[in-house]
Order: C-alpha cells, then structure tokens, then sequence
C-alpha cells in the first residue's frame, strides 16, 4: 500500500514515525501534500518521502490511500478531489462532515468510483455500541462530555468552567479543533441536532477526558477515555493518531473485529 498525507502537522509527523521509520503498518507513506514548504522539506529530508504543495500533482502520483491531517476547514477543500483521484480515503477532521449532505455527496462518489472512506474512531470509542444500538432504530440519547486543561484547549483560566453545552452541530463552529469526535459520535449514533456536548475547561486534569453516555431499547452504556496528548499538539489525543494507523494496520485484513 502507497499511503499518501494530507498534512504537515502532528499527527503527519507521527505517522511518517511509525509507519516509515518503525514499519508499523504493511505499506509506506510515499507522498505528503501540504502548504507548509518548510514543514515538508524538513519531512522529506527526514522520512524520504515526495513532497507536494500541487494536490493535483499529489494526487496523480502511484498512491492508493490517502490520509487528511489538516484541519476542518482545510478538509473541505482538498477530500473531494481525493476520491475524484479514485483514492481510499482516511478522515482526521470529522467535523468537516457536520453537514451531512457533504458525507453523502462524497459517499456517492465513492461508491461511483468504488473506493472507500474510513471514518477512524479517533480520541474516543463505543462506536461500535452506537451502530448497533440504532440497527433498529431504537438509539435514543447520546451525550458527550470533553474535559481538557486550558493548554489542551488553547486558552488561559485557573477555574474549572463550562465552555459549551449544546448540539454536535454547534460544537463543531466554536470548537473545530476540539470536537471531532463530537461528530463521529453523530455520524455512528442520532445525528447532529440531538448529539448533545458540553465541553468543560479543568485546570486539574492533565488528560483529555471523553465520557460518553448513551441509552436506547438495548439498554444504557457509559464510556470514559482518559487520553495522553501528544506532545507536539496537546489539542491531539495519542489516541487519535494511534487510531489511523490502526486503520492503516485493518485495511485489506481478511478479518474484521467489530462491526
Ligand atoms: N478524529 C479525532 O478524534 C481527532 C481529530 N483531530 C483532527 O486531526 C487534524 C490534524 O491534527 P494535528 O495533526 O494534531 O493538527 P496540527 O495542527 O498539528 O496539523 C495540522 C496541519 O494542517 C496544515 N494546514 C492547515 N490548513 C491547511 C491548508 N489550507 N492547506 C494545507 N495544509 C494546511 C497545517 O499547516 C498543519 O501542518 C485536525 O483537524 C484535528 O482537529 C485531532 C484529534 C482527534
Ligand atoms: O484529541 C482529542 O481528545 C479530541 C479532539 O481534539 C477532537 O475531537 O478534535
């Protein structure tokens, strides 16, 4: 597999780690496309990967599968052209999808083009719990709470305070870097409008905490992550880099753990 990022960033940078220098998933990351021309020669000397800045001259290159690890707004420019190349695509900003119509829109291409599109569960989990939950409809309620310390959030307070209590929907504008997974949750679970988040700054937590709570005709589940931040962006969970190169290690297995 030729794997190819979108992305100079942290998440970039610790993929190129693990799957080219440390072989930790069958294939190699051949190519980046990025705007940070500094960034990426310093990536290239180091990982001997090419290195674009032109995503048409990326895309038509020998790569079969192709990363985001940009940021929201960014996603929404590069991921239709991805498919349009007729790449396998990895999502990392899943708040990019906060309109529906753009998921389904990019579905339908890639059921045209037969590639596929892989929504990794990233700083979080129970994916698996939701799909099922709402396999007849019956999923009810689901609600997420994210504590972050100030840095992870990117602001400075020394008192624990609600930042947000509302939609998915709306966590997604105030939160972009944030709340991802809020959007997962919606996409695997009920939706944007009735995904409920409240987002909480706690000068007392070193990690970043998801506790998830859902209920439904198949009864109740809570969940709580507890998440290390990655050093070079403590907005990123390690979780959430660990999680797309556990997609990268899945894809193509003949066996497939959960739904
Ligand atoms: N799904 C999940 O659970 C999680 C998703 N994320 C998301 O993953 C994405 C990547 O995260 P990190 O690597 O930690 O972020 P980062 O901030 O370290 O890297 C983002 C990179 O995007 C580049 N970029 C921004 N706008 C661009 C543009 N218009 N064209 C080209 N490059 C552009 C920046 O130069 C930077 O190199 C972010 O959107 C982040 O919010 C992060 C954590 C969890
Ligand atoms: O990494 C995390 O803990 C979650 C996060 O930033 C996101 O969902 O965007």
């Amino acid at each position: 597999m030729n794997i190819g990022i979108i992305g100079t960033g942290n998440i970039a940078t610790y993929l190129l780690e693990q799957v080219n220098e440390n072989r930790m998933a069958d294939g190699r990351i051949t190519a980046v496309f990025g705007r940070n021309v500094e960034a990426g020669t310093r990536l290239k000397e180091r990982f001997g990967m090419g290195f674009y800045t032109d995503l048409n001259e990326f895309l038509s290159g020998s790569i079969d599968t192709v990363v985001e690890a940009v940021t929201v707004d960014a996603a929404q420019l590069f991921l239709k052209q991805v498919l349009e190349h007729k790449k396998d695509l990895i999502v990392s900003s899943i708040g990019v999808f906060k309109d529906f119509a753009f998921l389904d829109e990019l579905t339908q291409l890639a059921e045209t083009n037969g590639t596929h599109i892989y929504l990794p569960s990233g700083a979080i989990g129970g994916l698996d719990v939701l799909q099922s939950a709402r396999a007849l409809g019956g999923l009810e309620s689901v609600q997420l709470t994210t504590r972050k310390s100030p840095m992870s959030l990117g602001i400075e307070t020394d008192r624990e305070q609600v930042l947000f209590d509302g939609t998915a929907f709306d966590a997604v504008d105030e939160f972009p870097k944030n709340i991802n997974v809020a959007l997962v949750l919606a996409i695997a679970g009920i939706g944007v409008h009735k995904t409920k988040v409240r987002i909480i700054v706690d000068p007392n937590v070193e990690r970043n905490k998801h506790m998830i709570a859902a209920q439904g005709v198949f009864g109740k589940m809570q969940l709580q992550v507890e998440n290390t931040p990655m050093a070079a962006n403590p907005k990123t969970s390690l979780l959430a880099a660990l999680s797309i190169l556990s997609v990268l290690q899945n894809k193509g297995l003949a066996l497939r753990i959960g739904n």
